[in-house]
């Protein structure tokens, strides 16, 4: 048996397009074959021969028991770790009887990487609203679930285009290699504001900062931070949040080494005279750095956990329900992200 690392393909909201992404994935010639990991998909066996079956691919679904060894990686064959579905699952239809069942895909996923089965996870996309619909208010995304379920206090969304999951140095050069990081993640905007705290800002910097180091291999990362105002608060005219919160917080991180500019209107902040000079961007909220992002590199682009105890990746997309059947949904970002869950699973056995 290899000993390659095993990566745990959760996938997703049943009604969405994460099943037929991971059918894509497994009966690609390319995605198909990976010398480098073997892939077990987290789901029920039933829905992804479904769904193999509408998109006219042959698959050889192998359900594992606990505990049995994941077979290597090759194109046709798709070994599962069986979460069954609570109700059928139509694609575009979501239904709150499924919502407990995406949950349990992560749960399975995590006991896997606590148990020593999987040495990461790649996420398909879930849908938030379904989830909360189905009896859980508090449900916010994966990466809450999993900082809660992992036991952590903070974790950091960041995500990278596929030129910058490896870049360093010279290669990080332009708007299309991008890595922006989240101070504050699923919020409504009224709420941010009194989300951006000097404590908050403090752990989410000094995860950034760590784990760029750790998983990125830069020595000293430098990293530029958007402020929360337009035109970075103008002096304290537009918001006093620059001034009380963010001056300060830099100030003092500065001082235990952090490489930090800013804060930095966000307006020019991505621009490539000053990417050129920064490994990642800090955002104050979601949608100040995503939509760059997205337009830098969406659907090759990937989204990853920092902070977590495990290697957790993801896509770049949502469950694209208009998409879902069609066979028409790219699965670009899924492979981008699965490989690099890969690699991080490698770099940790390393250290
Ligand atoms: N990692 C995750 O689990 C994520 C989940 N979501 C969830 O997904 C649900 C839907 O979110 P939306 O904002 O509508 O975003 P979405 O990404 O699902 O769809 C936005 C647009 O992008 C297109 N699109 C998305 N993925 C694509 C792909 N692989 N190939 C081609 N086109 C693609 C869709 O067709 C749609 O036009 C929400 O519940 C959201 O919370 C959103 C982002 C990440
Ligand atoms: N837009 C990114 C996003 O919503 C990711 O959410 P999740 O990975 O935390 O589920």
């Amino acid at each position: 048996m290899s000993d390659a690392p095993v990566i745990a393909l959760t996938t997703g909201e049943p009604a969405g397009i994460g099943p037929e992404l991971a059918v894509m994935l497994a009966t690609d010639g390319a995605t198909g074959t990976t010398p480098g990991h073997r892939r077990v998909a987290v789901g029920d066996a039933g829905l992804l021969a479904e769904r193999a079956e509408a998109l006219g691919r042959a698959l050889e679904i192998v359900e594992l028991a606990p505990g049995e060894p994941v077979p290597e990686t090759r194109p046709g064959r798709l070994p599962v770790w069986p979460v069954a579905l609570a109700a059928p699952s139509r694609p575009g239809v979501l239904d709150i009887r499924n919502g407990d069942y995406v949950l349990e895909t992560l749960d399975r996923a995590v006991a896997g990487c606590r148990a020593g089965e999987a040495a990461g996870i790649v996420t398909a996309p879930l849908h938030k609203a379904v989830i909360r619909e189905a009896g859980h208010a508090d449900f916010t995304g994966h990466t809450e679930y999993l900082r809660d379920a992992c036991g952590v206090d903070e974790v950091v969304m960041m995500l990278a285009t596929d030129r910058a999951l490896h870049a360093t140095g010279p290669d990080w050069q332009g708007p299309r290699s991008l890595r922006v990081a989240l101070a504050t993640t699923h919020l409504p905007l009224r709420e941010v504001s009194d989300a951006v705290t000097p404590e908050r800002l403090t752990r989410i910097l000094r995860i950034l900062d760590a784990d760029l180091r750790r998983w990125f291999g830069l020595a000293a990362p430098r990293i530029a931070v958007c402020g929360l105002n337009p035109h970075a608060g103008e002096g304290g005219h537009l918001g006093r949040e620059e001034l009380e919160v963010i001056v300060p917080t830099l100030a003092a991180l500065r001082r235990e080494g952090l490489t930090l500019d800013g804060p930095l209107p966000a307006d020019t902040l991505f621009t490539p005279r000053h990417l050129a000079e920064a490994d990642a961007v800090l955002a104050m909220y979601h949608d100040q750095g995503l939509p760059v992002l997205k337009y830098a590199g969406f659907g090759r682009a990937a989204n990853i956990t920092l902070g977590l105890p495990l290697v957790r990746t993801s896509v770049d997309h949502g469950t694209a329900l208009d998409l879902a059947g069609s066979g028409r949904a790219d699965p670009g970002s899924l492979a981008v992200a699965e490989a690099l869950a890969a690699d991080m699973a490698r770099r940790a056995a390393r250290d």
